[in-house]
């Protein structure tokens, strides 16, 4: 069967789906080989099996796999950016990393310096959660590798910059507080996107807001469109290198069930990928997705959900690798309808699309 992947400009791909089924065989992300079988990847998709951060359902330590089985029907041709990410760069799985599921600090160290070897040579990370307690460690080595604060867009329904749950400091809910007194973050470059649903009081607004993050609400995105909303994102963020953590609740129930704080009135999955797609040529230098529990989803939504997720951010980082040479795919496209159609209705000249 490993003779049966597809290979290009000296890059192995997946398992050929027209040659071998694409339910036969483990699964690894995408049907991706694994670390271990390539020389060197640009990319690494890795799991945290960990979920003893949660303030409320359990079982995003299955998330990453969930998310893997369901990543069998991707396909290696991305239309919507008109790249083949496996084709521009060597993309591998690189299993799981061991955390104690009993010591959520040694589990936070763990996954920092998991990452942090999986980085030395310069290879890229998108990390299968997990619950949201991993983002922190995640941006730690980012920073480090970065040499600097690093942006973050942070898609999610929830703040997550709370401050304790019951005296605990490192939990799912309180990661970019902690990330902020760190000085890990950019603070000029910090954002929430699709925030909804009942906070404990105004002062989680107030802090989060003192802490630097601008917020884009679920019904934001509603409002203003995708094509208003990336271009906000982009004029916030500019060049500087980005983090993207990706809480899969920002997904509205009806798109993400499976997960351990789900909240009404979210983004669709369409509106996700579609913002993903508007990050083109930004300077992603790591991501996540999160809070996948698969024991709460229906006909792998979820899975599927999240595995399109992250395969729209492994574009973007194969894309930039290339030279930021998507020019012609169909998000592209709709995005500067989109543009030209709010401009229309709200009486303006369409503007230049951005580059
Ligand atoms: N799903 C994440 N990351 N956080 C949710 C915390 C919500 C709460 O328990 O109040
Ligand atoms: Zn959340
Ligand atoms: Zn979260």
């Amino acid at each position: 069967m490993e003779e049966l992947r597809i290979q290009a400009n000296g890059n192995l791909g997946p398992i050929d789906s027209s040659r071998v089924p694409r339910f036969a065989g483990a699964a690894t992300f995408a049907r991706l080989p694994r670390l271990d079988q390539v020389q060197h990847a640009d990319v690494a998709v890795v799991g945290v099996p960990f979920d003893a951060g949660v303030s409320y359902r359990p079982g995003a330590r299955f998330g990453a796999n969930h998310v893997r089985e369901a990543s069998r029907l991707l396909r290696p041709y991305n239309p919507a950016w008109d790249v083949s990410p496996f084709e521009n760069i060597q993309v591998a799985d690189a299993g799981d990393m061991a955390v104690n599921p009993f010591n959520i600090n040694e589990a936070i160290e763990t996954v920092q310096q998991n990452a942090l070897d999986l980085t030395a040579s310069g290879t890229k990370l998108v990390t299968l959660g997990g619950d949201h307690t991993i983002a922190l460690p995640l941006l730690r080595a980012a920073a480090q590798r970065a040499g600097e604060p690093v942006a973050m867009l942070h898609f999610d329904a929830h703040l997550d910059t709370w401050d304790t749950y019951f005296g605990a400091e490192y939990t799912h809910g309180t990661p970019f507080r902690r990330a902020v007194e760190e000085g890990i973050l950019d603070t000029e470059a910090i954002c929430h996107v699709g925030t909804r649903g009942p906070l404990y009081g105004k002062k989680d607004l107030d802090d989060d807001h003192r802490f630097g993050f601008g917020i884009v609400t679920s019904a934001d995105v509603y409002y203003q469109g995708v094509a208003e909303t990336v271009a906000r994102l982009r004029e916030r963020i500019g060049n500087r290198p980005l983090y993207v953590s990706i809480d899969i609740d920002v997904l509205d129930p009806a798109h993400a069930p499976g997960t351990g704080t789900p909240e009404a009135g979210g983004i669709t999955s369409r509106e996700l990928l579609e913002i993903i797609r508007g990050l083109r040529g930004m300077n992603l230098a790591g991501a996540d997705v999160v809070e996948v529990a698969p024991a709460y989803d229906h006909a792998e939504l979820t899975g599927v959900a999240g595995s399109h997720a992250a395969f729209e951010l492994v574009t973007l980082l194969a894309d930039n690798a290339a030279g930021g040479q998507a020019r012609n795919g169909y998000a592209r496209q709709s995005l500067a309808r989109g543009r030209e159609a709010a401009a229309v209705s709200a009486g303006q000249e369409a503007q230049e699309s951005f580059e």
